[in-house]
C-alpha cells in the first residue's frame, strides 16, 4: 500500500490527495501519492509547486504528492486506486483505464451520483468494469467540503466496505489531524445518503433562490432525509446509517453551505437562471443536477414515494416552475410523522 493512485485531480480528488499525504505524514509513514490529473499544466503545476492553483487557490500540498497526466503512469503498482471524477464520465474511464489497474489493488469510490440509463451506484459500476469482488470495493462519504477540509478544518466521514476489516486499513491511510473517518459496512447506505443529499440540496438552493427562510428548509432537509431513508432501506441499507455522517451530516451541510455546488445550482435556478444558464455559471461539478433523474427512476422501480426528488426532476426538466415547488413540496396527503 505504499503507492496510492488517486484519479480526478479536481477539488476533491486533490484535497483527498493532501489528506492521505498529510495523513502519512501524521504517522511517521512514507508513501507515494500520485494524482491522475487530465491537463499536463496541472500536473506539472501540482509536481513542481505543489499546489493546484485551479481547485485549491494557494493551498499547499504535501511533498509526498506528485501528479501525472498518464493514468498508466499513476496506476502503476498502486495498492489503493481513489476514484474522484464525475460520476457519468466514470464507466468510460474505468474502460480505459482497466489494463493498468493493479491485480490486488483496493478502490475506493469518492463520488456521489448515480449513473444514469442505469442507475446503477459507482461502486456498482466498479464491480462491473473492473471484475473486483465487493470486499475490495470501498465507499468514502461524509459532511466533506472540500475547501474546508483544504483548510484543514476538523471533518469526520465514513468509509464503507463489505469486509470492514478492509474498511479499517483504508480508514488508517486517511486518518490525519483534521480528517476523522469512521467505518462502516453498509456500502448501499453510505452511497445513497451521498447521492441523494445533492438532489435535496438542490431543492433547499432553489427555496433560498426564492426567499424562502429557515422553517423551510429545516422541513425540506427533514423530510429530504426521510425520503433518502425510504430509498436506502429499499435497497437494502440501513436506517442507523442515515442518521449518521453519511446521511444526515452530510445532507445538513450540503444543504446549509453556500460551498455546496449544488446549493449554489439551486439557488441560481430559484434566483430565476434557466438551467443551460445555471451550467454555463458551474464550473465543477454538481452531481445532483445529473443524477436527480436516475435516483427517482430508481425510486419508482422499488415503489419508493420520493416527492421532494420528483419535483426538483420536473424543475429541471423544465415541467415545474420554481415559483410552484414550493406550495408543491408540502401538497399532500397528510399522514403520520412515525416512521419514514
Ligand atoms: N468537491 C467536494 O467538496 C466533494 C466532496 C465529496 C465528494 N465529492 C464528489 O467527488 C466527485 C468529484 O468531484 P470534484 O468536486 O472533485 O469535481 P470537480 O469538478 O472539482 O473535478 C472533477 C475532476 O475530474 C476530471 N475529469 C475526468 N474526466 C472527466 C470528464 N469526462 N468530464 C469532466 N471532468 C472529468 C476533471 O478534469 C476534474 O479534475 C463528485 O462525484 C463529487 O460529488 C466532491
Ligand atoms: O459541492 P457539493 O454540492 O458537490 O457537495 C460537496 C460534498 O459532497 C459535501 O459533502
Amino acid at each position: 500500500m505504499n503507492r496510492i493512485a488517486v484519479m480526478g485531480a479536481g477539488s476533491w480528488g486533490t484535497t483527498f490527495a493532501k489528506v492521505l499525504g498529510d495523513a502519512a505524514r501524521a504517522s511517521g509513514v512514507e508513501r507515494d501519492i500520485v494524482l491522475w490529473a487530465r491537463r499536463a499544466e496541472a500536473a506539472q503545476e501540482i509536481t513542481r509547486e505543489h499546489r493546484n492553483s485551479r481547485y485549491l487557490q494557494d493551498t499547499p500540498l504535501p511533498d509526498s504528492v506528485r501528479a501525472t497526466d498518464s493514468a498508466v503512469e499513476a496506476l502503476a503498482e498502486a495498492g489503493v486506486v481513489v476514484l474522484a471524477v464525475p460520476a457519468q464520465s466514470l464507466r468510460e474511464q474505468l474502460r480505459d483505464w482497466k489494463d493498468a489497474v493493479s491485480p490486488d489493488a483496493l478502490v475506493v469510490s469518492l463520488m456521489k451520483g448515480l449513473e444514469r440509463g442505469t442507475d446503477d451506484r459507482m461502486s456498482q459500476v466498479i464491480a462491473q468494469e473492473w471484475g473486483i469482488p465487493a470486499q475490495r470495493i470501498l465507499v468514502l462519504s461524509g459532511p466533506n467540503l472540500a475547501l474546508e477540509i483544504a483548510r484543514e478544518e476538523p471533518t469526520a466521514s465514513v468509509v464503507a466496505c463489505e469486509d470492514e476489516t478492509v474498511a479499517q486499513q483504508v480508514a488508517e491511510l486517511c486518518t490525519a489531524p483534521y480528517f476523522r473517518p469512521y467505518t462502516s459496512s453498509d456500502v448501499v447506505g453510505v452511497e445513497i445518503g451521498g447521492i441523494v443529499k445533492n438532489v435535496i440540496a438542490l431543492a433547499v438552493g432553489i427555496c433560498e433562490g426564492r426567499d424562502m427562510g429557515d422553517n423551510t428548509k429545516a422541513s425540506v432537509i427533514t423530510r429530504g432525509l426521510a425520503e433518502t431513508t425510504r430509498l436506502a432501506l429499499a435497497l437494502g441499507g440501513e436506517a442507523h446509517t442515515m442518521a449518521g455522517l453519511a446521511g444526515l451530516g452530510d445532507l445538513v451541510a450540503t444543504c446549509a453551505s453556500p460551498l455546496s455546488r449544488n446549493h449554489t445550482a439551486g439557488k441560481l435556478l430559484g434566483q430565476g437562471l434557466t438551467m443551460p444558464q445555471v451550467v454555463e455559471r458551474m464550473t465543477q461539478t454538481a452531481e445532483g443536477v445529473k443524477s436527480a433523474d436516475a435516483v427517482h427512476e430508481l425510486a419508482a422501480r422499488h415503489g419508493v414515494e420520493m416527492p421532494i426528488t420528483a419535483a426538483v426532476v420536473a424543475v429541471l426538466a423544465g415541467r415545474l416552475a420554481v415559483e410552484d415547488l414550493g406550495p408543491l413540496l408540502l401538497n399532500r396527503s397528510l399522514k403520520s410523522e412515525d416512521g419514514y
